[in-house]
């Protein structure tokens, strides 16, 4: 089944990670996808199947502009997502008091719209060159 990976980005860094993962997983044999989080409706999540959301936070603690219309309406939503297994990779800086915060709220709007969770949310502080190939990793890891 495709895997849609959706970014939550302010300067680009979760898009550039999106993408590595998209290459990865396509390598390993699985098709793939990256999507912006702008203008994704939660009824276009039913039915994504596995869904990889990799998100920045910004401001104090808030989701990336992008990421703010999904953010909002997952937050709002009664929707039932038990068909879509999931997996969040939180990017964020311990500087911040609220650290990974949008990462965390998207794990936590999905795991009450009933969706599986693959993994546990990972925060990653700063530079991701190892939580991020280890996440990509256990998902493959999941999936095969
Ligand atoms: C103005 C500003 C506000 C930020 N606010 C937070 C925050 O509240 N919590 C956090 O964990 N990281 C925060 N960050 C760190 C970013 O999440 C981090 O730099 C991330 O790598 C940006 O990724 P992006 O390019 O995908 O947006 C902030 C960074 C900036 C520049």
């Amino acid at each position: 089944m495709e895997i849609t990976i959706i970014y939550g980005t302010e300067t680009g860094n979760s898009e550039s990670l999106a993408q590595d993962a998209r290459a990865k997983l396509t390598k390993l044999g699985h098709q793939a996808k990256v999507v912006d989080m702008e203008g994704i409706t939660v009824e276009q999540l039913k039915n994504a199947g596995t869904l990889l959301v990799i998100t920045s936070t910004w401001g104090d603690g808030e989701p990336p502009t992008n990421a703010e219309a999904l953010h909002q309406e997952l937050k709002d939503s009664s929707e039932d997502l038990s068909e879509v297994s999931y997996a969040v990779f939180a990017l964020g800086d311990e500087f911040y008091e609220n650290f990974c915060q949008a990462g965390k709220d998207f794990d936590s709007f999905l795991e009450r719209l009933k969706a599986q969770r693959l993994l546990p949310v990972v925060l990653s502080n700063g530079d991701h060159d190892d939580t991020f190939p280890e996440w990509v990793d256990a998902i493959a890891e999941k999936l095969s």
